[in-house]
């Protein structure tokens, strides 16, 4: 018996051919097969690598892709049904769908008589013969067919009796599953079920699957509603790149498959999330963090409410376990926290704090303090560890501060600006005063305090900046306008933020420069 036989709902991912059609969302044919790869051993059932007659890459895909061992995973070359007036097997896109070698092909055909006349501008029944005639010749080659309806919903909404004759057409021609498309993403759930079940009345016995669109932000719920009402297909791509607004997210309906409505659809479902990950890194895209079950902020707790009933029970205010997913819960200090947040971030530090006392008292005080003048926290760790630590008295200074200065010196002939820096600064009873030119004034200033500090503490070498971000913060109240400072450092193993705040962005970059490296040196101690 096939692997798949046993599934409830197939899984059939299109984030290689429909998720290249989203804008900036571009792979070359060594990511397509990495992706395949990745796809094949989270389980996807179908993996539709591209369309042959779009362009080489493609066809080449499908001559690499022979090369995969895939263990489940089924191959999909995709395209349109023959041309107008032109025998199938005169058709050079189908002979591309048939050079492509795969176990699948899939289809696409005309489902609403406006795009019969007005777009392929022939004649229902030509249409119908299209899709009949096709669907046919790949399965007289031996292919499994998956007929995609397009715009199935617009065209049965338009003339039911259309879109069913055309659907029929391609189950005629033996199509083994047939896919209802909201190619343009305007349906609303309760549609797509009636609509689900009448096809299933006017053809019973031919399995039905769904394609939808986000246009509406509905394409995870319409799949839901089309699993509802029987669809066995589920098709969508990861992180729900595609055309216009995307795809079918199925990094959300895959879980809500299996969490929710009970139907396992993946064997390893904690992998998702670093699924993920891998094709937003692959196709260098960053993450978005409040993609449901697996962006980072998925399961981060900010209100000082929440924070103290999951400190209780997560699922207090936690729908799924986040590992379920292969996500985390995370904890977010800031103005609107209370203790409970101070308790846990003070825990993750070893650092015991109890509910009521003063310290944890004085901690949150001070965070609501820092913040109302501009600060932060939720995306600067860092500057809130030394803030706890500063405060229960768990900090030791590194390293003193007298002054800093810099230069910026723009030359007239030609020469390349140069910004400067000098600090002054003691270690103990000794002082150190460096001087040193950097590309921008952060950067040497970042190199002046390095050159003081290395010869006491050689161990920050290993130290540099990730990430500066500036933000410009409104005045208010006649106080002039304030800018903030996140920086990310690491140190190749850890990563932390840290910020600064100040009326002049040099001093605001300072504040959160110092801090990244004072909070190494904490920790190292
Ligand atoms: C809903 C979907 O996502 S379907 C997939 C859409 N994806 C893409 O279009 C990406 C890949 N596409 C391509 O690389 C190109 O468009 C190609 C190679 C397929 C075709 O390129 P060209 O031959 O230059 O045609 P062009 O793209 O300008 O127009 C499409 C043609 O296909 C015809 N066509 C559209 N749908 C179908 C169909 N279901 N069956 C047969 N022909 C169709 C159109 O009528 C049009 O022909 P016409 O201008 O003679 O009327
Ligand atoms: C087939 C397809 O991609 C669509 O109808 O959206």
């Amino acid at each position: 018996m096939s692997v798949l036989s046993d599934k409830p709902v197939r899984l059939y991912d299109t984030t290689l051919r429909d998720g290249t059609q989203g804008e900036g969302f571009q792979l070359s044919l060594l990511d397509k097969l990495r992706i395949a790869e990745r796809l094949d051993a989270f389980g996807i059932d179908y993996i539709e690598g591209g369309w042959p007659g779009s362009n080489p890459k493609d066809v080449e895909f499908f001559q690499e892709a022979k090369k995969l061992k895939l263990a489940h995973a089924k191959l999909a070359a995709f395209g349109s049904t023959r041309r107008a007036d032109t025998p199938v097997e005169e058709d050079p896109q189908v002979r591309l769908l048939l050079e492509a070698e795969t176990p699948v092909v899939t289809i696409f055909g005309k489902s609403w008589e406006l795009h019969v006349t007005e777009v392929l501008r022939t004649t229902v029944e030509e249409n119908r013969a299209m899709i009949r005639d096709t669907v046919a010749y790949l399965k007289k080659h031996g292919r499994e067919v998956v007929y995609d309806a397009e715009h199935f919903f617009d065209g049965y909404k338009d003339s039911p009796e259309h879109a069913l004759n055309a659907l029929k057409a391609a189950a005629e021609g033996g199509a083994d599953c047939l896919v209802l498309c909201d190619t343009n993403g305007g349906t609303l759930p309760g549609e797509v079920m009636e609509i689900a079940k009448a096809v299933q009345e006017a053809i019973p016995g031919v399995p039905i699957g769904i394609h939808t669109h986000n246009d509406c932000e509905l394409g995870v719920a319409n799949a839901v509603a089309a699993v509802k009402a029987g669809a066995v297909q589920v098709q969508g791509t990861i992180n729900g790149y595609g055309e216009r607004t995307g795809n079918c997210n199925l990094t959300s309906v895959i879980p809500i498959l299996q969490l929710k409505m009970d139907l396992k659809v993946v064997p390893e479902l904690e992998k998702l999330r670093d699924l993920s990950y891998f094709v937003d890194d692959v196709s260098n895209n960053p993450h978005f963090a409040r993609a449901a079950f697996v962006g980072r902020t998925a399961f981060a707790h900010k209100g000082g409410m929440h924070v103290n009933a999951v400190q209780k029970l997560a699922r207090s205010y936690e729908h799924i376990e986040p590992g379920s997913v292969g996500n985390e819960q995370n904890i977010l200090v800031s103005e609107l926290s209370g203790q409970s947040n101070i308790l846990m971030k003070a825990e993750q530090l070893g650092i015991p704090l109890d509910k009521g006392s003063a310290e944890a008292k004085t901690v949150l005080q001070k965070v609501k303090e820092l913040e109302n003048e501009g600060y932060a926290y939720e995306a600067a760790g860092g500057s809130l560890e030394l803030l706890i630590r500063r405060e229960l008295g768990r900090y030791e200074k590194p390293f003193e501060l007298k002054e800093f200065h810099t230069s910026f010196r723009q030359y007239r002939d030609g020469h390349e600006p140069v910004c400067e820096a000098t600090v002054k600064l003691y270690v103990g009873d000794t002082g150190k005063y460096t001087v040193a030119e950097g590309h921008g004034v952060v950067n040497a200033l970042d190199n002046a305090l390095r050159e003081a500090l290395l010869p006491f503490y050689p161990e920050i070498a290993t130290v540099s900046l990730v990430d500066y971000k500036v933000r410009i913060i409104d005045g208010h109240d006649a106080t002039a306008a304030k800018t903030r400072v996140l920086i990310v450092s690491t140190d190749g193993t850890e990563n932390w933020g840290t910020v600064g705040v100040s009326e002049n962005i040099i001093e605001a970059s300072w504040i959160a420069l110092v801090d990244g490296i004072d909070l190494f040196l904490q920790r190292r101690k």
